[in-house]
């Protein structure tokens, strides 16, 4: 079965992009189609799969499927390649528009300059505090806030933040040292975290930058993560390393990223979005 495809990404964060509009797919098909397209010696290469679809709610709707098959609630980096491709492929007439989510509908605005989509600004609505929320498991329904969190014989402490996509997020003194690789992948199947979870550590720099590494529950390390920023801008200012209304750095490995929370609780994302490529991807079911 030929499917066309583009294949975009946010700060290196890479995804095989479906444009709905154009045709459509079986919904069981989208796990293993996620899987193959992702895999980068039979497949594509990619962090997952993001579906571009009409939506009865918005002028555009975006769904994410992880590298493992399991679909995300929301994305960052896919909601600017996805807002800039609906705005340079014709499905909306104008810069600002609305995008659908399973986590909920955010605004996108795109910033255009000498004709040219230059950086793209999301609102991705208002972080979400409560343990249950998250979800994670404990003995309150409180806010996470730098809380113990022993894992094997590390004695960490977490702050937890859900974007619609739930995030752990420790401090570290230095990032290079961030233990990425032997915790990520435990903590991010940890039971505390029912639903799973996304692990970013963070070095603050100043009140005005982040040091970000990510851990994504059902991608591992990525490049980068638009919600997990926003998730480690939030951790930083409830942790008062940093503040409100204020703009906050967030340095990724594959770049940075502008966050602000505002006195309206409103978190704001902005930075680039790539094309890369388009084609015709040989789905083997
Ligand atoms: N890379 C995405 C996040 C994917 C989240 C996904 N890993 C999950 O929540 O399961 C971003 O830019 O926000």
């Amino acid at each position: 079965m030929e499917i066309p495809y583009i294949k975009m990404h946010g700060l290196g964060n890479s995804y095989i992009y479906l444009d709905l509009f154009q045709f459509e797919i079986e919904e069981d098909q989208l796990a293993t189609l996620a899987q193959e397209v992702s895999n980068v010696n039979t497949g594509i290469g990619s962090d997952g799969l993001i579906l571009i679809h009409p939506s009865e709610v918005a002028e555009v709707g975006m769904r994410i499927f992880n590298k493992d098959g399991s679909e995300g609630m929301s994305c960052g980096n896919g909601l600017r390649c996805t807002a800039k491709y609906a705005y340079e492929y014709g499905i909306v007439d104008r810069p600002n528009f609305k995008i659908e989510t399973k986590a909920g509908i955010v605004e996108a605005e795109i910033l255009v300059e000498e004709g040219k989509v230059n950086d793209i600004t999301v609102n991705m609505g208002s972080p979400i505090l409560n343990r249950s929320a998250i979800p994670m498991l404990g003995d309150d329904d409180k806010h996470v806030i730098n809380e113990r969190f022993a894992i094997g014989d590390r004695d960490l402490h977490v702050t937890a933040v859900s974007m619609g996509n739930p995030h752990a997020v420790y401090f570290v003194d230095d990032i290079e040292q961030a233990p990425l690789y032997d915790l990520g992948p435990i903590i991010e199947k940890d039971e505390r975290f029912p639903e799973g979870v996304n692990v970013e550590f963070i070095e603050v720099l100043s009140e005005n930058e982040l040091n970000f590494r990510v851990w994504e529950r059902g991608s591992g390390v990525t490049q980068a993560c638009g919600t997990g920023a926003c998730a480690a801008a939030v951790a930083s200012i409830l942790n008062n390393n940093a503040r409100k209304n204020e703009t906050i750095t967030v340095h990724l490995l594959g770049g940075d990223l502008q966050i602000k929370w505002d006195e309206n609780d409103q978190v704001w994302m902005t930075g680039g979005a790539d094309i890369i490529a388009t084609g015709v991807y040989q789905f083997h079911i």
